[in-house]
């Protein structure tokens, strides 16, 4: 075929959408003797996973999404028919499975590996003493075995013995404490000391996870939830010095794009713990499992609910999606929220379940906690903005009480003054987006203060960081205030856990960070993992804007402790919670698809 004829069949169907890549992986297909058709649908698949998409499903009520049209039965029976398609049974570039999910090689293969390991370890398991781990469980909880707790009890019973563990609930529902008592309880009841290894996709969530365990241990070393002597040997053996990122724990070379742990080159670790598992994609699953060990541990924790990872895959949701339903004993759900105020976890629990009538029902009862306000006009975000901006400048994260004594506490107590409001927004480019909002707040901030016109930093600067430096041990996400010393100079202080796992701070001279952006506004996609006493989320004005989903504003809406502000149009907010973000991919049905293997044992 000449090159004109496949140009111009291509440019008849190539739909404006398509990427560059969408349209060269079009041309491919063409110039290895695929179809017109096969080759529009290759394009579509291709844009459909760098939306996130491992599979792009060409029957049933997903099909046509992103804007692709929908194939007759004719069409599918033919693309089945081509040679650079198979059924997964072989290796061919596309995949088109017996459901008419259509995928990329690299997805169906990703998702055929993870399941198959998945079902691997969840059908092996060790031999558990019941009664000892029946024991513990009682000496972890100190008795207590109110309503509150079933869950984390549970979760920290079901641990022993699996090589698989996933342990998901919304924010402040004891993941984490739930998360330290399983790896007491797995290495009290191990002769032998464990390796563990805790990791997360983001070297700030990595970071929140080690100061979390820390301040764990120390209540459980002293004080009225001490635990008994014959547990310090366990306490011990936690892992709290580091935390790398999942990238930097599997070895990965950006320049070779290939991780360096591997089924040949194992990590050494029993357990393998990963916090904000909804982050991590379908690859960076696939290359984690071929790093473990068959009989090491992976214990994957996060919230099945928020926002799912940005490249292709929604693991954690998939694995939830799939064993729930059984009432696999390797999943526990935490519900009962230790953190948030109750009005607050009503709301939360409406926008997690999508339901409208429940988010204005929760939102009329908590006027004291949440509020909406339809910003929907520049003039309206204005205002809600210079309003904000004055309530950060009345509120002392410049630095300016005289009573905290050293200077470390004086940081401490105005950077927990920071975290006390804080902006979220679904965009970031934009009149309504993160870093307008941002220029806005400090525009106002600077008058308020009266900021010489070209000081670039001034106390009260609050900026985060957008790189990891683990020389200096910051990470993207971590926020620096910016404080003048008794002398004028100023320094930007970070929040840190010392030794002892007491909670202080340490300071920067500003010309020494890593790259930073302003952080009185930061996205929601941000703050994932952070949570603050009063938050603010703002949506855009047009209700047909992508970025809208349940998932987002769930995942703002749940930032917040105690007080709650929606900045959106009503019109606005009912798109969102209308649009849950259902990613399309066989990872679900193939974990299902697997012979359950049977309950190990059962202690509650
Ligand atoms: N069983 C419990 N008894 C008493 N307090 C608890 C219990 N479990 C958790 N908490 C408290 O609830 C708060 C939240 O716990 P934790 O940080 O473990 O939750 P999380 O789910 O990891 O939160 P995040 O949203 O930060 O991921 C902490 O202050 C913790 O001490």
């Amino acid at each position: 075929m000449s090159s004109y004829r496949f140009r111009r069949d291509l440019d008849d169907s190539a739909a404006e959408v398509w990427r560059p890549l969408d349209r060269a992986l079009a041309h491919w297909v063409r110039a290895h003797g695929g179809s017109a058709e096969l080759a529009a649908v290759a394009a579509w698949a291709s844009l459909a996973d760098g939306l996130g998409d491992a599979a792009l499903p060409l029957r049933g009520e997903d099909a046509g999404r992103h804007g692709m049209a929908r194939l007759s039965d004719a069409a599918l029976a033919a693309l089945r028919q081509q040679p650079l398609v198979g059924d997964g049974s072989r290796r061919t570039p596309f995949v088109l499975d017996a459901d008419d999910r259509f995928a990329l090689w690299r997805n169906h293969a990703d998702e055929t590996a993870i399941a198959a390991c998945l079902r691997q370890r969840r059908s092996a398991a060790d031999p558990v003493d019941g009664a000892a781990v029946k024991a513990a469980v009682d000496a972890l909880f100190g008795g207590d075995r109110t309503r509150r707790v079933q869950a984390q009890r549970m979760a920290v019973a079901g641990v022993a013995g699996r090589r698989l563990f996933v342990l998901t609930g919304g924010p402040g529902t004891g993941k984490t404490t739930t998360v330290l008592r399983m790896l007491l309880l797995l290495q009290r009841v191990q002769p032998q000391r464990l390796l563990i290894q805790v990791a997360a996709p983001t070297g700030k969530a990595a970071q929140r996870l080690l100061q979390s365990l820390r301040q764990g241990k120390m209540q459980l070393s002293q004080g009225e939830h001490a635990l008994g002597e014959e547990w310090s040997a366990a306490l011990a053996g936690i892992a709290d010095a580091e935390a790398p990122t999942l990238h930097r724990l599997l070895g990965y070379d950006p320049r070779r794009n290939v991780f360096t742990r591997n089924r040949r080159r194992p990590l050494a670790a029993d357990i393998v713990v990963v916090d904000e598992a909804s982050m991590v994609d379908l690859a960076l699953l696939r290359a984690l499992l071929d790093a473990l060990r068959p009989q090491a541990r992976l214990i994957l924790v996060g919230d099945a609910d928020q926002l799912t990872s940005v490249a292709a895959g929604s693991t954690l949701m998939d694995l939830v999606a799939a064993l729930e339903p059984q009432r696999a004993a390797e999943l526990v759900r935490l519900q009962h929220s230790f953190r948030a105020e109750r009005e607050l976890v009503r709301v939360n629990e409406a926008v997690r379940s999508g339901d409208a009538a429940e988010l204005d029902a929760a939102l009329a009862a908590a006027p004291q906690r949440a509020l909406l306000r339809p910003v929907g006009d520049a003039a309206v975000l204005a205002a809600a903005l210079q309003q904000w901006a004055l309530q950060l400048a009345g509120s002392g994260i410049a630095g300016d009480d005289a009573d905290a004594g050293d200077a470390a506490s004086a940081a401490l107590a105005a950077l927990r003054r920071l975290s006390q409001r804080q902006l979220l927004c679904a965009l970031r480019e934009d009149a309504f987006g993160a870093l307008a909002a941002n220029a806005a707040i400090e525009a106002q901030l600077r008058r308020h203060w009266q900021v010489a016109a070209e000081a670039l930093w001034y106390p009260g600067r609050a900026v985060m960081i957008t790189r990891n430096d683990y020389a200096l041990r910051l990470f993207n996400g971590d926020i620096g205030l910016c404080l003048a010393d008794a002398d004028g100079s100023l320094r930007v202080w970070f929040e840190t856990v010392d030794a002892a796992g007491q909670a202080t701070a340490r300071w920067l001279a500003p010309d020494r960070l890593p790259l930073h952006e302003g952080a009185f506004a930061v996205t929601v996609h941000k703050s994932q993992g952070s949570e603050y006493a009063e938050a603010a989320v703002l949506l855009p004005p047009d209700p047909e804007q992508r970025i809208l989903s349940r998932q987002l504003l769930y995942t703002g809406v749940s930032r917040a402790k105690q007080r709650l502000q929606i900045w959106a149009l009503p019109s606005v907010l009912a798109a969102a919670l209308a649009r849950p973000i259902r990613r399309a991919g066989g990872l679900a049905a193939k974990l299902r698809d697997g012979p359950a293997p049977p309950d190990q044992f059962e202690l509650f």
